[in-house]
């Protein structure tokens, strides 16, 4: 009983840290291309070269609606947002700019948070 309510908090306390740095993440100067959902319509090749697209806008609605089991799944989420910005853009570019200092922030900040 003790475990699963302990167990229980930790997902809790886990999943409110989550939304304190979605909120970081949304904020961040450099956070321009991951706030919405690539349209792929406008954006040729996306569809076909990212498989899982990800961005800030559906996290939140995913954390919104309890689709986060606990912080575990939520970082995976957020991970894939840098994996698909390299995959699709150059390192020299504004958004492959904009990705590896969203990456660098994010690491420092869930290692701080929720470590
Ligand atoms: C995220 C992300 N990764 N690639 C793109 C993108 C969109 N158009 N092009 C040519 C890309 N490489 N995005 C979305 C960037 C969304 N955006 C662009 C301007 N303001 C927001």
């Amino acid at each position: 009983e003790k475990k699963a309510r302990l167990a229980q908090d930790s997902t809790t306390k886990g999943l409110a840290t989550c939304r304190v740095l979605l909120a970081e993440l949304e904020a961040h100067q450099d956070a321009w291309p991951f706030l919405t959902p690539v349209n792929h319509k406008a954006v040729p090749g996306y569809r076909k070269v990212i498989k899982k697209p990800m961005d800030f806008s559906t996290i939140r609605e995913k954390l919104i609606t309890n689709q986060y089991s606990n912080w575990e799944t939520f970082i995976v989420d957020v991970n894939l947002i840098f994996e698909n910005c390299e995959r699709f853009n150059e390192d020299d570019s504004e958004i492959g700019r904009a990705g590896h200092s969203m990456r660098i922030f994010f690491d420092k900040r869930w290692a701080e948070l929720l470590m």
